[in-house]
Order: structure tokens, then C-alpha cells, then sequence
């Protein structure tokens, strides 16, 4: 065993696990601050829950400072290496400065993650889409046979919820496809919000999905969705999506207010919408019609289910000479320090 990790079984951690576990099979009774270690170890054992987490994380865990989520389909699908691994280097290093520990999530040979080494995610960067997308359908499997997993945004919330972290960012979720209401093209992201309590940071639904139906799908489900500074819900590349969103916040602490709401009711998850900075939002035209010009195509060849992400994701960077990624870029950093500073007013609201 890499001696940079702590088995769950020996610390504090472990007793969260226990808790969040409870919540995750629909336990909510006891949740109110979800976080706090009030089981005895005895209730939490690794074997149980099989994931490891980096010694670091776990101190951080266990002292109630903040720590934020990361995800590494976005690593492996969602861009190409190198920009891949410097991205996340990035980004984790975002969270650092504003304050939080940054916990990228993923599965190594079968071994649920949560806090990567650099090594680790060198290996998944370089690895990419040879590596499995794993949402929390395909946990069993994956690591049933000790196969490398990246963790889209429904497993990796699943499995930072059972570690206990509340705050968790990426650039954009899963949503109802176009052509959703016939194809039943849902991502699970959004039943996952439905049920998991983890607030994802993101910058919205990008426009290759049938925005509105993932808005009504999220309601649906009982998930808060806020956006921002803003009262539209965002569309990744665009700061526009013609959606009003369901709710306006101003600052990282209201937000916090809201997630300490959400946990002592008992509810599910939260979706964070943050708009892309306007001086790196690319090109909408341009990105618009290479969005369109690659759902053409998708359909033309019959792509299909979770392949339609990264095949739309890596057609659109193409058609835009690179500006879609340039951007995708920008606007995950900039959420990553807006979900750390979320994750510092929330552990602050928790000591008070
Ligand atoms: O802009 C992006 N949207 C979504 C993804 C990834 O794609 C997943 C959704 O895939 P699907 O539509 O197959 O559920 C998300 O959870 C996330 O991991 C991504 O990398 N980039």
C-alpha cells in the first residue's frame, strides 16, 4: 500500500463515512451536520466501504478544514494531454491558494481515491481516454475488477459524500441530451444531485444539451440550482443560456448559508452555477455553431450514450482551432477558487 495513504478503517474519516453511508442508502435522519464524527469507529470499517484517502485529505477532513472535490473524467474525456495534466495541476493548485485542500477523486485499480498523488494523476492525464468513465452505475464493475476508473461527476459526488466532503467543483455537468425526451439520454449526474449531498460548482450545462429539460429534470429531482452573481443559468461556454435560473446568489457565503441549510433538512445536492469570466468566454457564435456542427455529426455516426460527451467535447475543440479549450480552461480555474472559497465560509459556518 502507498504509504502517502491512510486506510479509512483507522481514522476519524472513517467515522464520517459511516454517517455519510447511512445518508446514501437513505438514511437521513440523523444529518443535520453531516460532517461531524459522532459514530464510533466500530460502526466503520475499510473493508465496508473499500476507499482510500490521501493522509492529507484526511487530516484536513478531520479537523473541519475545507476541502473541495474534484473530478478526472474531465482529465481523461475532457481535454487532451497535456493540457489535461497541467489543468488539473492547476486547478488543484487554485483551491490551495484560496485556502482549501483539493481532493481529485478516482479509481485505481479498483480502489476508490480521494486525493490523488502527483504520480497518480500523471498516470490517468497520460492515460486518458483509455481509461474507463465511470459513473456510479459502472462502481461495481470497475472495481469489482480492479480496473482504473475516472470518476464523472455522479461517482465522484457519491464518493465524496461518503468521505464527507460537502463542496466539489468542475466545469460543467451531465444534463438531458437533445432529443432526451424520446432517446431518454439523461445523464446520471442529475439523479445523483437528486440524492447526494454535495454542492457542485460548475459553470453550468453546456448548449449541447437541451438546457431547459435539464433545469426541469433538476427540479424534478429537488435540486437547489443558483447561479452566481447572475440571474441566468449559465451555459458553459457562454455566460447566456436563456434559462432564467431558479435562484440568484451573490457570494461564496451565501452559498455556504445554503449547503448548512441543505444538510441540516436532510436534502440532496446542490448545483452551483458560475459564469464564465467575460474576458475568457470564447467566442459564442463560433463555439455555438461548431456545438451545432458536432451534434450533426454525432448523429450522423450514431454515437450513443456516454460516448456523446467526449465525442462533442473533442469536435467542438477541434472545429474552434482550440478556443473551446482555452476557455474550458479559464472557466474551471475560475470555479475552482469560487467552490474553494465556498468550502472556507462553509467550514467557518461549522466552527461557529
Ligand atoms: O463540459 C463537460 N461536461 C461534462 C463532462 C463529463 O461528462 C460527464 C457526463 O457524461 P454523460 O453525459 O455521459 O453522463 C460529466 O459528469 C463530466 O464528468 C466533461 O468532462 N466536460
Amino acid at each position: 500500500m502507498d504509504h502517502s495513504l491512510m486506510s479509512l478503517s483507522n481514522s476519524v474519516v472513517s467515522q464520517r463515512v459511516a454517517v455519510l453511508a447511512g445518508h446514501l442508502n437513505g438514511d437521513n435522519r440523523s444529518r443535520p451536520r453531516a460532517v461531524q464524527p459522532h459514530f464510533t469507529s466500530a460502526q466503520a470499517t475499510s473493508s465496508s466501504s473499500g476507499i482510500v484517502v490521501s493522509a492529507e485529505v484526511a487530516a484536513a477532513l478531520g479537523s473541519g478544514r475545507p476541502v473541495v472535490a474534484l473530478e478526472s473524467t474531465i482529465i481523461t474525456h475532457g481535454m487532451p494531454f497535456p493540457q489535461n495534466l497541467e489543468t488539473a495541476q492547476q486547478v488543484e493548485a487554485v483551491v490551495r491558494a484560496n485556502g482549501a485542500v483539493p481532493a481529485t477523486i478516482a479509481v485505481l485499480h479498483g480502489v476508490p481515491h480521494i486525493g490523488l498523488t502527483a504520480p497518480q494523476l500523471e498516470r490517468l492525464a497520460r492515460a486518458g481516454t483509455a481509461v474507463r468513465k465511470v459513473s456510479r452505475r459502472d462502481l461495481p464493475l470497475v472495481c469489482a475488477l480492479g480496473l482504473d476508473g475516472a470518476t464523472t461527476v455522479s461517482a465522484t459526488m457519491l464518493l465524496a459524500a461518503r468521505a464527507g466532503i460537502a463542496v466539489f467543483v468542475t466545469g460543467g455537468i451531465g444534463g438531458v441530451h437533445r432529443g432526451g425526451e424520446l432517446s431518454m439520454d439523461i445523464s446520471a449526474d442529475l439523479t445523483e444531485l437528486g440524492r447526494t449531498p454535495v454542492a457542485v460548482v460548475c459553470a453550468g450545462a453546456k448548449s449541447v444539451l437541451d438546457i431547459p429539460r435539464t433545469l426541469e429534470f433538476l427540479e424534478t429531482q429537488g435540486v437547489c440550482v443558483a447561479a452566481l452573481g447572475v440571474g441566468e443559468f449559465p451555459a458553459f461556454f457562454t455566460r447566456h443560456s436563456g434559462c432564467k435560473a431558479p435562484c440568484r446568489v451573490d457570494s461564496p457565503q451565501q452559498v455556504a448559508g445554503m449547503i448548512a441549510a441543505s444538510q441540516r433538512l436532510g436534502l440532496g445536492g446542490m448545483v452551483i452555477g458560475v459564469p464564465i469570466p467575460e474576458h475568457h468566454a470564447a467566442a459564442g457564435a463560433e463555439v455555438e455553431a461548431a456545438v451545432e456542427q458536432a451534434l450533426g455529426e454525432a448523429a450522423q455516426q450514431g454515437t450513443q450514450g456516454s460516448d456523446v460527451t467526449p465525442f462533442l467535447l473533442h469536435r467542438i475543440k477541434e472545429l474552434t482551432g482550440g478556443k473551446s479549450l482555452a476557455a474550458n480552461i479559464q472557466l474551471v480555474k475560475n470555479n475552482a477558487a469560487v467552490g474553494a472559497q465556498i468550502a472556507v465560509a462553509l467550514a467557518a459556518l461549522h466552527q461557529s
